[in-house]
């Protein structure tokens, strides 16, 4: 049996159309898949072609090339109605919607159901409610737009897509803007309408974090190389990281998760209690280190509470220490002697 995805495109390219019919190709034969249930977010460097894929997989311009299907139909076979009820989108912008109400706004999600001038019924009005509460912004409903913060305003155009009541949704940077305790509620309020709802979320991002995180499919747009697509966990220890950042002079460490501007070589070995063995394995990564099992012939450092941290020397001497400050000054002692 053919699978459905919620986006399907094969050998799609994307780009610009440039006066005097020449083509400016910024990605070719892309191969996607957009599954139901998933939160999948595009990741890229600046320029790397995350809004023109959005803006493509959304119709708002050509493709160049290929082939877009949407629930298993070609996106040229909808009309601007028929698109409305399949896809919510939503985009980066400061909206132009400042002079409404949050309830309003959100019921222009139901226009696709009522027709512009159409009037809400019993029904939409439930949805409307419904939807404001599930993006955590019903408090909000009679506040205007305008007097919304940024994360609110957000979660009002994310309740806007939810009354729409489609199966995928689009968001370009949602992210952007946020408090880092903004970031992770919109992240864990989108992972949980795409499990509750079993919808498709496609969103692009610069937060490789958050996108490790709580992504469960990531996309990695690159000019010129096919794109690496797959769970967080799969790519990172496939090696996909590590040549994604590459060319910029930037390391991704797999141990980690974690970027740098150059890899530990000499390795310090870790084990114990485990929350004191991420922070120590934290503090050597800033410091020049790669956290490592431990083994003989190097300094390991055996973690049994955050105030007992005790450091086994290659030669057999043992040192007792109290923080990870300690650990650390120990570290900068013996930078120049080969640990
Ligand atoms: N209207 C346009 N005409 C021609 N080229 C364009 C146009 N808009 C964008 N581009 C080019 O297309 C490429 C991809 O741009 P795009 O905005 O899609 O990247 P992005 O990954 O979203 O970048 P960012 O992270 O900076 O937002 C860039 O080289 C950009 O200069």
């Amino acid at each position: 049996m053919t699978r459905i995805f919620a986006i399907e495109t094969k050998g799609l390219g994307i780009g610009y159309q440039l006066k005097g019919g020449k083509r400016k190709v910024v990605h070719d034969d892309l191969n996607l898949q957009l599954v139901p249930g998933e939160v999948t977010c595009l990741l890229g460097l600046n320029g790397a072609g995350k809004s023109t894929l959005l803006r493509t997989l959304c119709g708002f311009q050509p493709p160049l090339g290929g082939e877009i299907r949407l629930m298993g139909k070609p996106l040229s076979d909808y009309s601007q109605a028929n698109f409305s009820l399949t896809v919510g989108v939503v985009l980066t912008e400061k909206t132009n919607a400042g002079g409404i109400t949050v309830y309003e706004l959100v019921s222009l999600g139901r226009h696709p159901y009522t027709g512009f001038f159409g009037q809400l019924k019993k029904r939409d009005r439930e949805i409307i409610e419904q939807s404001l509460e599930a993006a955590g912004i019903a408090h909000k409903a009679n506040n205007y737009v305008s007097e919304l913060s940024d994360g609110e305003r957000q979660k009002a155009m994310i309740a806007k897509a939810l009354a729409q009541q489609c199966p995928i949704i689009l968001l370009d940077e949602p992210t952007a803007f946020l408090d880092v305790t903004s970031r992770i509620e919109t992240m864990v309020l989108l992972h949980r309408l795409a499990v509750d709802g079993q919808k498709a979320i496609l969103l692009s991002t610069h937060d490789l974090d958050l996108a490790i995180q709580m992504g469960d499919c990531l996309w990695l747009q690159e000019k010129g190389r096919p794109m690496a697509c797959g769970t967080p966990e799969d790519l990172i220890m496939s090696g996909a990281f590590e040549s994604f950042f590459d060319k910029e002079g930037i390391v991704f460490d797999p141990a980690t998760g974690k970027l740098n501007t150059e890899a530990p070589t000499s390795a310090i070995g870790v084990e114990g209690d485990f929350l004191t063995s991420y922070w120590v394995g934290n503090a050597l990564v800033r410091n020049g280190y790669r956290p490592s099992p431990v083994k003989e012939g190097q300094l390991n450092i055996t973690c049994k509470s955050p105030h007992e941290l005790v450091a086994a020397f290659p030669d057999g001497r043992r040192e007792k220490l109290r923080t990870v400050a300690e650990l650390v000054s120990l570290i900068g002692v013996l930078r120049c002697v080969d640990i």
